[in-house]
């Protein structure tokens, strides 16, 4: 390497390895980790109302923008063609989530945990790819063995640890639609709980060890360390407050870490840019148009979702019935997030890594 190659080669490492944002998460997680394994050492327990407050303003205030920004990002200068298109399959998956809730709510909630671990997992496995980098995961089975330990650690870890919480909201949600449904498959849940907890250590260890083996190294430090980080944060927080932050504060703080990375790359044709203007305050303007035109959407879909379930917020107390209602409202928005905004964009995609 010449020493200008070497030069630049460190410039990107320091840029891109060392974004504030990834820090921060790692920071976040660690306080909340060290902070809450303290209090339950203490045999000090964290008020349920507290957790749940603390679920919905990360839910709501913190993480719903982030994933409005994650599709105008992403849509900013494709065609209108492809926009639209993108909006008709979305609103085609949405209705089709919300169909399955209808019909099978059991189903549905599995689908649900099944939508926020494949954000969480695929999520992470970009981010991963644009700032360390996954030399260490040489073969497919193996970048999905990632993908399905960082996103595991969102509702499995949380199934083993806070089996009591977990159960009573999935019950809630469930309840949405058919209360006591999930009553039918109770019988069952301790056998589950333990298959659960020896299958994702198992699969936490094997793709620690194979990262090691298939090239180890500094990509594979920071991907087993973070692995690690996300279990043991999972097992100990509390799960509403866990889950309410480890969205903002994990997920979209270290997607703004990978957009910043990529952010030099041509991301598609200005001559379609949503915010071009010839002034900043025609850009700022535009901006702010597109912003409140995604919150109404957003908004309205939250209608419908409302008037369509029988018990909106499953028939209890207006706190715990929010969170519920949120989880269920907040998964079926993340279904086509997931599935169009990732897996079908083929082009680019919301975690766009050229
Ligand atoms: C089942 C269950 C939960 C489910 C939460 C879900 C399913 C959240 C989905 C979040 C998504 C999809 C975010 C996307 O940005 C709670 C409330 C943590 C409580 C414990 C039981």
């Amino acid at each position: 390497m010449r020493p200008t190659e070497t030069l630049s080669a460190w410039r990107l490492y320091r840029d891109v390895d060392t974004h504030p944002s990834l820090g921060l998460s790692r920071a976040a997680l660690l306080v909340l980790l060290v902070g809450f394994g303290g209090l339950a050492l203490a045999g000090i327990e964290v008020p349920l109302r507290a957790q749940m407050v603390v679920y919905l303003v990360g839910m709501v205030a913190l993480n719903l923008p982030h994933g409005g920004y994650e599709h105008f990002e992403n849509l900013r200068r494709r065609r209108p063609t492809v926009r639209w298109r993108y909006v008709g399959a979305y609103l085609l998956a949405i209705g089709a989530f919300v169909g399955l809730f209808l019909l099978a709510p059991v189903a549905g909630l599995a689908l649900a945990l099944v939508v926020a671990m494949a954000k969480g997992g695929l999520g992470g496995l970009h981010v991963l790819a644009a700032t360390s980098g996954t030399g260490h995961l040489q073969t497919r089975p193996q970048r999905a063995l990632a993908i399905a330990v960082r996103g595991g650690a969102v509702m499995l870890v949380p199934i083993v640890f806070h089996p009591t919480t977990f159960h009573s909201f999935s019950s809630l949600m469930v309840g949405l639609v058919e209360p006591g449904a999930l009553a039918a498959y109770s019988g069952q849940f301790d056998l589950t709980r333990r298959v659960i907890a020896v299958g994702y250590a198992l699969a936490l260890g094997a793709h620690v060890g194979l990262g090691y083996v298939r090239g180890g190294g500094r990509s594979w430090l920071v991907d087993a360390g973070e692995s690690v980080l996300l279990a043991a944060y999972f097992a100990v927080v509390p799960v509403l407050v866990a889950v309410g932050l480890y969205f903002p504060f994990w997920y979209s703080a270290r997607q703004v870490a990978r957009t910043a990375t990529v952010e030099a790359e041509p991301v598609g044709d200005d001559e379609w840019d949503l915010v071009g203007g010839s002034s900043a305050s025609t850009v700022a303007l535009r901006a702010w148009g597109i912003l409140i035109a995604g919150a109404l959407a957003t908004f309205a879909v939250l209608a419908v979702v409302y008037w369509l379930f029988p018990n909106p917020l499953a028939g209890t107390a207006a706190l715990p019935g929010a969170v519920a209602f949120w989880s269920v409202f907040i998964s079926i928005v993340a279904l086509p997030h997931v599935l169009v905004g990732s897996l079908l964009d083929r082009d680019r995609g919301i975690w766009y890594v050229p």
